[in-house]
């Protein structure tokens, strides 16, 4: 617990660094969203060369007192203020934490005000929106990154490592799975809207979704079977979803099953149940489980359970925090500066990528009876 504390405290009060550059890269954030400051105003701290430099909400108050609590020293607000910010000459990169319906219209506007973009999950609405964006940011010599931090943190990693070896022989299962206990998320959040792009599979299910396909090192061939949990407060929302799909394998077929879920029902009716955030894979030689691989910089572990060649069973636990005080954020935002800066990142992910992710959780959609998400019909810049 003491472990978990002291994690906590460096990621809300990281070190700053000795020397920072004279030009840093600035950013502006699109929203006083709630994830902005563990996303990127906390992390940003620690960074020697970017800087938040602006943030635009919808209303001037709720602007200014954000950039106070914060320290950002331009607040835009009101009904004109995303576009301010993206035509602000200062501006060199935009953070976009928009409800997900909000993520192609705003990144498009982005890109063609020049702008490298650090796009939330999931990356759109639409896997048709993310293949637009991409297209667009490469047209635009752009750096656009869907914001899947806990790909680039040293846990996760090493699981990859683990399975790409061969340790756990060829893979047989793979399980994803990721819920809350009905109340965290409140009936009015942006999770449990449609328009916005809401959903157990957009918001949780892009995580669980997206660790399967990465750990399979593929795609999947087909959807086996997908259902969804509704409720009828919260009209075309799955408030859970569970798939199972189906990936080829060099013998035949191995399956993943993808679970997520943002309204866990009460055990007998008042016991909330954990939180889950798990990864495993089963293989032909022995089994892996990444414990907490969305947030693994609070807490962690690896548990690796594999068959000698005596047939004895051998459990090992690993733990990989990398560097003091670097969250998942931290990792992801160093590797998208050193993107833009033309660098190459320790670790980096391409557009086909997030298109696949979306494309799957469409196929899902459509196999749960409750549709993909509504394409955005705003006007965007032409591509
Ligand atoms: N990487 C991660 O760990 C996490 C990522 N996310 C992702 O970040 C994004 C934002 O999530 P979160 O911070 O929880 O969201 P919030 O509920 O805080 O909403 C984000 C912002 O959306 C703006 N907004 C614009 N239009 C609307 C509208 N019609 N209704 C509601 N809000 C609107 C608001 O901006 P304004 O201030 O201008 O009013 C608000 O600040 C999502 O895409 C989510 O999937 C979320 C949590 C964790
Ligand atoms: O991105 C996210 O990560 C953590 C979840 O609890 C949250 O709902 C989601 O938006």
């Amino acid at each position: 617990m003491v472990f978990i504390l002291k994690r906590l405290y460096s990621a809300f009060y990281p070190p700053v660094p000795n020397s920072t550059s004279p030009t840093p890269l600035r950013f502006g954030i699109l929203g006083a969203a709630n994830i902005a400051p563990i996303a990127l105003v906390l992390p940003i701290k620690n960074h020697p060369d970017a800087v938040v430099h602006a943030v635009a909400a919808r209303d001037q108050k709720r602007a200014d007192a954000f950039a106070k609590k914060w320290g950002i020293r331009k607040a835009y607000g009101g009904s004109t203020a995303y576009q301010e910010l993206l035509d602000d000459p200062q501006v060199d990169a935009i953070y976009n934490p928009l409800p997900n319906g909000l993520h192609y219209e705003w990144t498009m506007k982005a890109l063609a005000a020049g702008k490298h973009v650090l796009l939330e999950k999931p990356s759109a609405n639409t896997s048709e929106e993310t293949r637009r964006m991409f297209e667009f940011a490469e047209k635009k010599g752009l750096v656009l990154l869907e914001a899947f931090h806990y790909r680039f943190h040293p846990a996760v990693r090493r699981a990859k490592e683990i399975v790409s070896s061969g340790e756990l022989g060829e893979i047989t299962r793979i399980e994803t799975s990721m819920s809350v206990p009905v109340g965290i998320i409140k009936a009015n959040d942006i999770r449990l809207q449609y328009n916005l792009g809401g959903g157990a599979l957009m918001d949780m299910g892009c995580y669980a979704m997206s660790m399967a396909r990465y750990l399979a090192g593929s795609n999947p061939v087909r959807v086996v079977t997908a259902s969804a949990d509704t409720e009828s407060a919260f009209p075309k929302i799955d408030v859970g979803t569970t798939a199972t799909l189906a990936f080829a394998s060099p013998t035949s077929e191995f399956t993943a099953n993808v679970r997520a879920v943002l309204r866990d029902p009460l055990r007998f009716g008042f016991i909330p149940r954990m939180p889950e955030l798990t990864a495993r894979v089963v293989g032909t030689q022995g089994e892996l489980t990444l414990f907490n691989f969305v947030l693994p910089w609070a807490y962690h572990y690896i548990t690796v359970q594999s068959t000698l060649k005596t047939g004895a069973k051998q459990t090992r636990t690993e733990k990989h925090y990398g560097k003091d005080s670097w969250t998942t954020y931290r990792y992801q935002l160093e590797a998208f500066v050193d993107k833009v800066r033309g660098r190459t990142p320790e670790h980096w992910y391409d557009a086909e990528d997030s298109i696949a992710n979306l494309q799957w959780i469409e196929h899902i959609y459509e196999e749960t009876g409750l549709g993909a998400r509504p394409a955005s019909t705003a006007q965007v810049p032409a591509e």
